[in-house]
Order: C-alpha cells, then structure tokens, then sequence
C-alpha cells in the first residue's frame, strides 16, 4: 500500500502559508476526482480509504504510544469506515501486547456505502470486540477514537449518537476525532448534537485530504482542539481542485497579492523616514459623560492608543462634544501624551482628514450618529466600529452613502461582532453565527466594504473575494475594550497600505492576526489579558 505522508500538525497562529478550506461539496468534489484519479493509475480499490485508515491510526499511536484499551466509535459512512480501519490496525498491535479494541457502531449493515461495506467485512474478519459502551473503572479506554460523523453529518444529531458523542468528548484520555469532531458541521463550526464541548488538551482532529472551514470558526476551533492534517497524496495527483470555500489567513495573502509590509519593516527598510511616512489616524468617538454620568472616552482612548502603538506617524483624538453643562473634553491624554487631541467635528473639517485614516465609532453611543453623514463624506480610507455601526443600521440614508463610497475610489472596513452584523443584516445573532462566512461575505456586497466579522475564528470578507478565517486569537481577547483596540490598529495598518480594496482588505486580515497573535502569545500563567495592556503587545 502506497502509504501517504505523515499527518501534518498544524500549527497556529502562525502558518507558513495561507492554507485554502473546502466545505463539504468542494471536499466531496475533490475525493470524487481523487477517486476516479486513483482508479485511472491502476490503484487498487479502496485506497483513499485505506490511507485515511493508516493516518488516523498512525496519529492515534503516536498520540497515545502506551495505549492498550482504545475505543473507537463508528458511525455507518466512510467517517466510520476510517474508524474501523484504524480499529482493525489497533487489534493487530494490541493483541501481542494483551490489550483490547473496542468498537460501538452505528450502522446498518444492510445499507453501507461500497467503502464502508468493505471496512465493515475487514473488521468482521478481525474479529473486533463490539460493545454498546466502553469499560468502566480500571478497564476505561486510555485511547478514544471518534469516528461518528464527519462531513456527511446532515442535521441536529439524535439517538444514541448523541451519549457517544457526549462520552467522548469528556473522556479523561486522548480523543482523536476522525476528519471532524462528531457534531460539528464542516461548512460552518455550528455544533449539531447537546451542548458544545469544552475545550481540552486532549482532544485532536485529523482533517482528511482537505481543512474544512467549520474546523476554523464558531464552535471549530473549541471543538477540534489539535488540528492536524492529511491530504491522503492529494497534492500528489497533480490535479486542480475547484476553488476554496475560504482561506485559512497566513502571510502570503488569500487574494493572490504579495504579502503587505508592517510598519515595522517599512522603517527597517528606509533610512530617512518621517513621521508622515507612517500615515496618519483620526480617531472619532468617545461619548463622554452625560447628565445621567455614562460616558466612554476609554473606548476612543484605547482605539487611539493602539494606532499609536500599531505604527501610525501621528494620531489624532477627536472626542465627541461634552453634552452642554457637563465637564469639558480632557486636553491631553497623561498616559499617551503623544495623542493630539482636537474635538471630533475641528477635525473633520481639517485638511488632515483627507489625508488621514479615520477610525469612527468606538464609545461613540448615541453621540456620534449626528457625526456619521459628515465622516461618510469627507474621510476618503475609514474604519466603522461599534456605535457607528449601531448608527448605520439604523439610518438608510447612511446606509446608501456608505454603499456610494467605493464609486469615488474611497475604501471602509466594518468591524462589527456578531451582534452588530445582525442589526447592519436585519437577522438574528443565531443567524449571523449560523453562516459567519455567508454573513460576513453578505455584508461585504452589500455595504461594499471590507468586512471583518468578528470572534472565534474572525472572518474578513471583501466584495468578490473568497473570505478569510483569521487563525490566531483566542478567548482572552473577549474582555471589553479589546475591540476598540482592534480598530485602531487596523487604522495604523491602513495608514502605511497602498490604496485599493486589496491592500485595504490585506491590511485589515494583517491587523486581526496581528491582534489575535499578541493574545495566543500572552503568558499562560497570567489568566487574565485587558485591553490596555493588549495595548502593549502590539
Ligand atoms: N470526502 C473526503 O474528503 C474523504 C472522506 N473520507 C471520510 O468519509 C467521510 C464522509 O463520509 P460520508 O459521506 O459517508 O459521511 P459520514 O460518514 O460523515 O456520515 C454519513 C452517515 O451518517 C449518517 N448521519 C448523518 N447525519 C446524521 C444525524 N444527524 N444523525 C444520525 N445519523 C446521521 C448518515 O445517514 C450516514 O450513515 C469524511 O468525513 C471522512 O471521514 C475519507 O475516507 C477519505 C476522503
Ligand atoms: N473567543 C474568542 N476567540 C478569539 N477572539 C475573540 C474571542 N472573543 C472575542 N474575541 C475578539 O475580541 C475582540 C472583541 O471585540 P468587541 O466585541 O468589539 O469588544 P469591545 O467592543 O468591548 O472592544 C474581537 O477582536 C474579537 O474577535
């Protein structure tokens, strides 16, 4: 047998490559031109399968070398026929050594796929010991493997399936999940059986011959825990593969274009740079304390502080009017005098608006949509945060300015998180998270901007392009202010990029990453990350 190379750890954030992710039916389109690939060179029948099999006993060994009672756990497709082959491999290196396989199956064997049929007979002959459960107690499974479901996974998962699945995902051993954690839906993230599993050190994913985009967002990245990857000789075939569901960012860029230059690059390469060559950003909002005390200049402040930190030559603060009879607008900011501060509408009526990136929105509340026709006007490269996006989906009035924007060659990138996208989508937040890359591309065509929707798994979608999933970033970033933080290094990206919807939609991919990035990269032994001290990672 013709054995395919070695499972490939992947390993994020910082992938050498961007990596392109198939959804269910490209995945199927690509295993039937394998298939037929295969059959053409005189392969026996059967190989595809047959490879999976290996891989995924091949990693369930190395993951757990001393194992001697494993569980695996199929279902009645080709995911389940993966399993039983890996089972089947697991008997013949157990059986010397005394220990055992159990297999819990969930098929009928009068209704199997040709693979199936075949891994079927081959785990009859070995004579595999089935069982409803594992064993208990001492006998408990040091090894789980589960191979449920996998891509042909097609609804909310009922029946016995679901205690397996429950069970596996909270066993106190290693789990490897066959090309999918059972439960999880390929094209979306979106979890299909009881709650969501927690996350665990112990549990890996093995994705075959193709990466799925649900592996990435939503629910993927807490499900799968460890992703690794097999293309099953696929990029041996020399054969085209229809184009991707969405790209796995990395550094050379989803669309094709070289990769963009940081601003700390940019002064490594020249010598004479001044403060301009590093562009400039305005950032507007920070509504500040009302009659009634709510007030959010932290927010603006933030925003300002990390386009600072991000590179930007100089950043201007402009902070929303102070209500009449409450406090004036602070003239410095004591932490970051470097931050020149102007109210909001001096600035938009300045020439450095058109010269500048404005970043608009953050703390922004009510206080900025009488801001926003002004700000859709007059600032040519613009980011929209938070309340200004509360603003615009309100206002279709805006709503048509914004979309108008790109006829004058003018760029915007929208940052909303899921509860924003729903308002500026007229859905539901289960909608959003349903298809974040649907919502994310929907948003992107129709408001013609560059769209970074964003969580777990942060996608940027652009008009006409494929999205993108940001692969760095995790659960620390979600503490308030962290979003405010992104915008303003998006704007510093923005403010050294080239003109354009490329290098605008570059600019904001570059800067997600580079925001996830400083969270993956924060010491594990301090539990908690703040969005002012994310300030000092940038
Ligand atoms: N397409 C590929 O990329 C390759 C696929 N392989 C494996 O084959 C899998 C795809 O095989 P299949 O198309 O047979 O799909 P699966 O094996 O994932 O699932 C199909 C089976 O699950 C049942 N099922 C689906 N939803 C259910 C639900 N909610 N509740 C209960 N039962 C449900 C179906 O009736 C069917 O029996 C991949 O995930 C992978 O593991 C590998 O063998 C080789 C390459
Ligand atoms: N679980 C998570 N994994 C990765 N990134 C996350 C997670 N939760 C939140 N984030 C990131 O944290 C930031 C939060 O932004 P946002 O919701 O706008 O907060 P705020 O408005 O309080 O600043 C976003 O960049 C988001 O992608």
């Amino acid at each position: 047998m013709n054995l395919p190379a070695h499972p490939q750890r992947l390993s994020l954030p910082d992938l050498p490559r961007a990596l392109p992710l198939y959804g269910s039916q490209s995945s199927r389109a690509i295993e039937q031109r394998a298939q037929h690939e295969l059959g053409r060179q005189h392969l026996p029948a059967h190989t595809l399968m047959q490879r999976a099999g290996a891989a995924v006993f091949r990693l369930s060994a190395a993951l757990a070398p001393h194992a001697r009672r494993v569980w695996v756990v199929c279902g009645g497709g080709n995911n389940g026929s993966d399993g039983l082959l890996a089972a089947v491999a697991w008997q013949q290196r157990l059986q010397p050594l005394g220990g055992q396989v159990c297999v819990t199956w969930l098929g009928d064997a009068q209704r199997l796929p040709d693979d199936a049929r075949h891994a079927w007979a081959l785990a009859q002959q070995a004579g595999l010991h089935w069982a409803e459960a594992p064993a208990d107690g001492p006998d408990a499974p040091d090894l789980a493997i589960d191979a449920l479901f996998g891509l042909g996974l097609a609804q909310a998962v009922r029946g016995p399936a679901l205690d397996w699945i429950e069970r596996l995902q909270s066993l106190p051993c290693p789990l490897l999940c066959v090309d999918l954690p059972s439960g999880l839906c390929a094209d979306h993230g979106n979890w299909h059986a009881r709650a969501a599993p927690t996350a665990s050190p112990l549990r890996h994913t093995l994705s075959l011959l193709t990466l799925k985009p649900g592996l990435f967002t939503h629910h993927g990245r807490q499900a799968s825990g460890q992703i690794w990857f097999d293309d099953l000789g696929w990029s041996q075939l020399g054969l085209a593969a229809p184009g991707p569901s969405a790209w796995l960012h990395g550094p050379e860029t989803p669309h094709g274009m070289g990769p963009v230059p940081s601003p700390s690059l940019l002064r490594q390469r020249q010598h004479s740079p001044h403060k301009g060559t590093h562009g400039s950003v305005i950032v507007i909002g920070g509504q500040q304390p009302g009659p009634q005390g709510t007030g959010m200049t932290g927010a603006a402040v933030l925003a300002a502080r990390a386009a600072l930190r991000g590179g930007a030559g100089r950043v201007y603060l402009g902070l929303l009017e102070p209500a009449a009879g409450t406090a004036a607008a602070p003239v410095f900011d004591p932490l970051q005098p470097e931050l020149m501060l102007r109210p909001a509408a001096a600035l938009l009526h300045d020439p450095i608006a058109a010269q500048s990136v404005t970043v608009c929105g953050c703390g922004g509340g009510t206080a900025v949509a009488a801001l926003l026709a002004d700000v859709l006007a007059t600032c040519p490269r613009l980011v929209l945060d938070a309340d200004a996006l509360n603003a615009l989906a309100a206002d279709a009035a805006l709503q048509a300015q914004l979309m108008a924007r790109l006829d004058r060659g003018w760029q915007t990138v929208l940052t909303p998180h899921p509860l924003e996208a729903a308002r500026l989508l007229g859905c539901s937040v289960a909608q959003v998270q349903a298809d974040r890359l649907g919502a994310a591309q929907q948003l992107a065509e129709r408001s013609r901007c560059v769209v970074a929707l964003k969580g777990s798994g942060t996608v940027v979608a652009a008009p006409g392009w494929v999205p993108s999933i940001n692969p760095s970033g995790n659960a620390l970033l979600a503490s308030a202010g962290t979003g405010d933080v992104l915008a303003g290094l998006i704007g510093a990206l923005l403010a050294t990029a080239e003109a354009g919807l490329e290098a605008t939609a570059q600019a904001a991919a570059a800067a997600v990453h580079r925001h996830g990035r400083c969270a993956d990269r924060w010491p594990s032994e301090q539990p908690l990350l703040c969005a002012s001290e994310l300030l000092n990672c940038l």
